[in-house]
């Protein structure tokens, strides 16, 4: 070899240490005791530890909280198998623990990391070390998870009937039909209690249509307070709600439908300078296996409610 190749090599060679050092990218390599033999300054930087804290000591030792068992395994894979190994943020949203450097920007508290592992063949051939690439995926794990907040945000406002924050009615029968379904292959019995303020169209005409939107808004807080979590409870239409009790028969949904009627008849809304009444008529229907579909056990409901009606308002019947 020329002395001008000679000296191009080791041009060379300080140019790729350069580039590698000044990468934007942490990069170490390890050998088969897990002994570092390269830390670039990306490592140096987020660690606090320079090359020379960490050459020639074990990985584990500098860094006790690294998953040892988990990423053990995977690095012996790569030295057996001599197959790169990826490690995905979704999988582990971090591998070392570094602060990330946006200090005043950013929300993450931890630098999220995806992470490659390259065999190194050395020049006989054989695996015996191992080169860690470690990439700062803060920003884009921030915008993924920005973005699956605000589609669960968008599923829940779908599901959610503005006025009351109780369930919509779309998303409420689905839960009826899910509840129906489930009735059929386990015959465990379930209620469902329909109600409907009692000449609301008058309180509409009475007080005006605000004064309305407030009636039902206390109702929906009166019957959240009144369920249990297990039950589900919907704006059917205007001023008519439904309730599904899991699990209840139609005897103790009466109990529920009582209290209820009786804390609508006791309560006192307030608008402006007006104190309003209201009383409520409750209709009450078991599941039953003969209902054939969701639809005709909330038709029951509805019938036991309309009697509720006929029979004076302000009551409850069990179809
Ligand atoms: N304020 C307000 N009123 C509504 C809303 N949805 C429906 N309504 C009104 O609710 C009233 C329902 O009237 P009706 O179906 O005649 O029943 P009612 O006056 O409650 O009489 P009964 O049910 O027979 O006791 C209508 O005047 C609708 O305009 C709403 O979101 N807000």
């Amino acid at each position: 070899m020329g002395q001008n190749q000679q000296t191009l090599s080791i041009d060379a060679f300080h140019w790729h240490i350069g580039l590698l050092q000044n990468l934007d990218v942490g990069l170490v390599v390890l050998d088969e005791q897990y002994h570092v033999h390269l830390w670039n300054s990306f490592m140096a930087n987020y660690s606090g530890l320079s090359d020379s804290d960490v050459r020639e000591r074990n990985l584990f030792e500098l860094f006790p909280d690294l998953p040892a068992q988990w990423f053990k395994s995977k690095l012996n894979t790569v030295f057996h198998l001599r197959n790169r190994a990826f490690i995905t943020w979704q999988e582990r949203p971090w591998l070392f623990n570094f602060k990330p450097n946006r200090p005043f920007t950013g929300k993450a508290a931890q630098m999220y990391q995806n992470v490659t592992l390259i065999p190194l063949t050395s020049p006989d051939g054989e695996v015996h070390q191992i080169g860690i690439l470690v990439y700062d995926m803060t920003d884009a794990a921030m915008s993924h998870l920005d973005l699956e907040a605000a589609n669960q945000e968008l599923a829940r406002l779908s599901r959610t009937d503005r006025l009351t924050g109780l369930s919509n009615r779309g998303y409420w029968e689905e839960c009826l039909e899910h509840e129906y379904d489930r009735f059929l292959r386990n015959h465990r019995s379930s209620s469902l209690i329909m109600l409907d303020i009692d000449h609301f169209k008058k309180i509409n005409d009475t007080y005006g249509h605000q004064a309305g939107d407030q009636v039902i808004r206390s109702l929906a807080q009166l019957i959240k307070e009144h369920i249990r979590s297990t039950d589900s409870a919907g704006r059917y239409g205007g001023e008519e709600f439904g309730i599904l009790l899991p699990d209840t028969s139609d005897s103790h949904a009466e109990v529920l439908a009582e209290r209820l009627r009786r804390a609508a008849q006791d309560a006192l809304i307030y608008y402006g300078d007006e104190t309003i009444r209201f009383t409520l008529s409750l209709g009450i229907a078991e599941s039953q296996p003969d209902d054939s579909h969701h639809e005709s056990w909330i038709k029951r409901a509805d019938e036991a409610l309309y009697k509720s009606k006929q029979g004076g308002r302000n009551q409850t019947t069990i179809f």
